[in-house]
């Protein structure tokens, strides 16, 4: 750690831990982020990690050198705890879908196309990321993805646990039944790229949100069950009209039918229905738009973030 300066002040805290920024005293252009990992402090643990910081490390080696996925530089001790060193990204796809204006589609192309990189790369080597929410996309200042916080992904097993997810993002598969663990797939990971989507054409986070005190807003599981419930939908054949999906997503509804579709292919309740990472890859209508995003586009964008 020596050859490095902290910063005093955290760039973020999470569950597993506390990231500074960080800059080498070499080179003091050279500015890294360092995650400090929480100790844990389950009796009878001898090693001292969270299987969280086993996981998000074995994460980060395995998908190491992809383009869209954080870069992992060195893994340290920071004082007593392990730390990990690694590509600092100045915003993240929360900020972009809370500015003041909408993202134009070109850039939501753009983005979702460098996620869906990041996820075909990770499900094709068998890890699901199980948490991809608009806080763990980060972004360059050129507005270029970096997928993050790998602190659930796993290797895919027959069964795993169904409490993961940040709830407005979760699949409906998860929702299925109240058992400990379940048998999902990558699938889940598309569902919340679905979401990102929606969310950054919608122009609004937490499209599917949790009940707030005070405030009457629908629970992810009543909106996936009455929406989704998989009986009576495939009974019907037809959403249930208990809740309108059509008008949550009503920008989305808007726009022209290759968009929409693409939306409504990732939403799709069927896990085995749902467009895969290679499938969003190949559409050629977002690849298209992707390329058209301007200088400008990307400008306004981050010149906004910072006026924030
Ligand atoms: N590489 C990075 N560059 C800049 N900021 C970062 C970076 N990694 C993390 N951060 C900041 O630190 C915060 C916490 O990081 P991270 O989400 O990895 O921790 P966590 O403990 O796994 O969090 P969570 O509770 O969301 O699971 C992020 O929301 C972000 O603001």
């Amino acid at each position: 750690m020596e050859d490095f300066i902290v910063s005093p002040t955290k760039l973020g805290a999470g569950s597993y831990g506390d990231v500074y920024k960080v800059r080498s005293k070499a080179n003091p252009e050279n500015v890294f982020a360092m995650k400090v990992f929480r100790p844990s402090v389950r009796l009878g643990s001898s090693h001292g990690l969270l299987d969280s910081t086993v996981r998000e490390l074995s994460c980060l080696f395995a998908l190491r050198g992809h383009p869209h996925i954080v870069q992992m530089n060195q893994v340290l001790f920071y004082k007593e705890d392990v730390a990990v060193l690694m590509g600092y990204y100045p915003y993240t796809l929360f900020n972009v879908i809370t500015q003041r204006s909408p993202a134009p589609t070109s850039i939501v192309a753009r983005i979702s196309l460098q996620i869906a990189e990041a996820l075909a790369y990770m499900h094709d080597l068998n890890w699901i990321h199980r948490d991809l929410t608009a806080s763990n996309v980060m972004l360059t200042e050129d507005l270029t993805v970096k997928v993050g916080d790998m602190g659930l992904s796993r290797n895919v097993a027959d069964w795993m646990s169904g409490e993961t997810v940040t709830a407005p993002y979760r699949a409906p598969e998860l929702f299925t039944c109240d058992d400990a663990t379940k048998s999902y797939t990558n699938a889940i990971d598309m569902w919340s790229l679905g979401v990102l989507i929606a969310e950054l054409l919608e122009h609004r986070v937490w499209l599917f949100r949790n009940k707030r005190a005070g405030r009457i807003v629908y629970t992810t599981s009543e909106i996936l069950q009455q929406v989704f419930e998989p009986e009576e939908y495939k009974k019907t054949g037809k959403k249930p009209a208990v809740f309108n999906i059509e008008g949550v997503l009503s920008r989305v509804i808007q726009k022209e039918t290759a968009i929409k579709d693409v939306v409504f292919q990732l939403l799709t309740v069927d896990p085995g229905d749902r467009l895969t990472a290679r499938g969003f890859l190949a559409q050629k209508r977002w690849r298209s738009l992707s390329k058209t995003v301007t200088p400008d586009e990307i400008n306004v964008i981050t010149t906004e973030i910072h006026n924030v």
